[in-house]
């Protein structure tokens, strides 16, 4: 089956083949931890929504977005209690940029998430960021290894899953934040309940060994109804880009969702 995924993926290779690899990156001390960023929204009966700067997803135009504007958007969603901002930087199929990421972190104070499709180490070395998304559909059996280099990097892993085997591998990681995409990227199909799936899993899997994984519910959600679905089923915190994006009002729509427990 033919797949827009493979399409990026092979994009994405073809680019990296680009980086200059002489320099490793320099990188700031500085760390923003998303952890207890949750815990303490969580504990104000906020919700904690990672809201995402995003000019387009495949085939669908969102809104075009200089750095300049990455800035001003990156800082509605932080006044507006938004507990991360998510940078798309995948140029071709999501219109994102690397500059948009920089300009993004050096102008708001919370953690800032690279949202990319990483198939390489070389791409640790583009750019800082205190997370970075990694996908455990695209990377498999090189997962463990990437979460290992991330970490090593002074990154704070966020591993992808959409099904249960994927997170089974997940759970193998030394990765402490999993993201559960509802979208499935083969299809670009949506389904909230992918996040209910999943979430017993892990819970099980943390009482069993004394672990305590951040659970974030990734992709499709629009309304309060959305939101308060996938927090009730266990969810730490929400990915919302889209409905945000395209709503026009990006301080008002963050604040909603914030404030879905709210009501
Ligand atoms: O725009 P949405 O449906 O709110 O979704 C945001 C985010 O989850 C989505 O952009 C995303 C999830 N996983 C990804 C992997 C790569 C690129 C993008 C993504």
């Amino acid at each position: 089956m033919h797949s827009v995924i493979n399409d990026i993926v092979n994009s994405t290779e073809k680019r990296i083949l680009q980086i200059d690899n002489g320099d490793t990156l320099k990188r700031d001390p500085e760390k923003r931890d998303i952890v207890n960023a949750i815990r303490t929204k969580r504990s104000l009966n906020k919700v904690a929504v990672i809201s995402e700067v995003k000019p387009a997803s495949p085939g669908k135009k969102l809104r075009d977005i200089s750095p300049e504007d990455a800035k001003e958007i990156a800082s509605e969603m932080e006044r507006a209690g938004a507990i991360a901002i998510s940078v798309l930087t995948e140029p071709e199929f999501f219109h994102g940029s690397l500059d948009n990421l920089k300009a993004v972190r050096s102008n708001v104070s919370i953690p800032v998430l690279r949202k990319d499709f990483i198939v390489d180490k070389i791409q640790f070395e583009e750019t800082q960021s205190d997370l970075i998304l990694l996908i455990a559909g695209i990377l498999g059996t090189k997962l463990e290894e990437m979460v290992q280099l991330a970490i090593s990097k002074g990154f704070e892993p966020l591993v992808e899953v959409h099904n249960k085997e994927e997170l089974e591998e997940a759970l193998k990681t030394k990765a402490r934040v999993i993201g559960i995409n509802n979208r499935d990227l083969s299809t670009l199909e949506i389904d909230l309940d992918t996040t209910l799936e999943l979430v017993p899993r892990i819970k099980e899997f943390d009482n069993e060994n004394g672990t305590e994984h951040i659970i974030i519910s990734e992709s499709g959600m629009h309304t309060t109804d959305d939101i308060r679905k996938v927090i009730e089923a266990g969810a730490d915190a929400v990915l919302v880009g889209t409905s945000i994006i395209k709503s026009g009002k990006i301080y008002t729509k963050t604040k909603e969702l914030v404030d879905a427990l709210d009501e």
